[in-house]
């Protein structure tokens, strides 16, 4: 199970994020009204971290996108907004960074609304539905995933916690399609700063849990 942990920003945080945790990817989020959001830091200061960065965008200007995944070094963008297939298309005749598609979740799911986006994405993210467009530290209701239609890998998102390991690692062995998950707030000391120990105690439980279910 892949593990991104998003909303980072201190340096020291991240330091030791990569050295402790090492997920597979990391979120910068680059949306102002965020409680998360980067800021205006000299995107230098992550140039030596080796963690893969995901800019998260909330319905930004294609130029502001292109320049943040240059100045940064993104590996590649999360859009968490109402982006268009049109929006897509134009942002990958521009780069080649990996793109995941963010679907917000309220009481149901209607698979015909992702589908033009499935061609073009590399993965879907599912999130809880906030107006705040993400960062809400709620569940969805995951049996919605249940009859998942497309072949195309998707991150589990929204509220997970320490807690939620082994039904996590059920629902893979259930939903092959589910890659990774999105860990943020509900692994928080504040807001854009995580608990270490927390990750590192979510990392050890998935890895138990897999190795668990793998065995039955
Ligand atoms: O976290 C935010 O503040 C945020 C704000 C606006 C757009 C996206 C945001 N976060 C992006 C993420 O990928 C979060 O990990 C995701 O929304 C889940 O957050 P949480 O419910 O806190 O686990």
């Amino acid at each position: 199970m892949l593990i991104k942990v998003c909303g980072m920003r201190d340096l020291e945080n991240i330091q030791n994020l990569q050295a402790r945790v090492q997920p597979d990817y990391m979120g910068l989020i680059f949306y102002p009204p965020s409680p998360r959001y980067v800021g205006d830091k000299d995107p230098g200061v992550y140039h030596s971290i080796q963690l893969r960065k995901v800019g998260v965008f909330v319905d930004e200007e294609l130029e502001k996108v292109l320049d943040r995944v240059k100045t940064y070094g993104l590996n590649g963008v999360q859009l968490h907004g109402k982006e268009s297939k049109d929006y897509i298309l134009e942002l990958k005749k521009h780069t080649n960074v990996f793109v995941w598609k963010v679907w917000s979740v309220k009481e149901e799911l209607n698979w015909e609304s992702l589908r033009p986006y499935e061609e073009l994405i590399d993965a879907f993210l599912f999130d809880t539905f906030t107006e705040a467009h993400g960062g809400s530290g709620k569940l969805f209701n995951w049996q919605l995933l249940a009859n998942y239609p497309f072949d195309k890998p998707f991150f589990l998102s929204g509220g997970l916690s320490l807690t939620h390991a082994a039904e996590i690692t059920q629902l893979k062995s259930k939903i092959p399609q589910l890659v990774g998950v999105d860990l943020n707030s509900k692994f928080e000391i504040s807001p854009g700063l995580k608990d270490i120990e927390q990750l590192v105690a979510f990392k050890n439980s998935l890895l138990n849990t897999e190795i668990n279910e793998g065995s039955i």
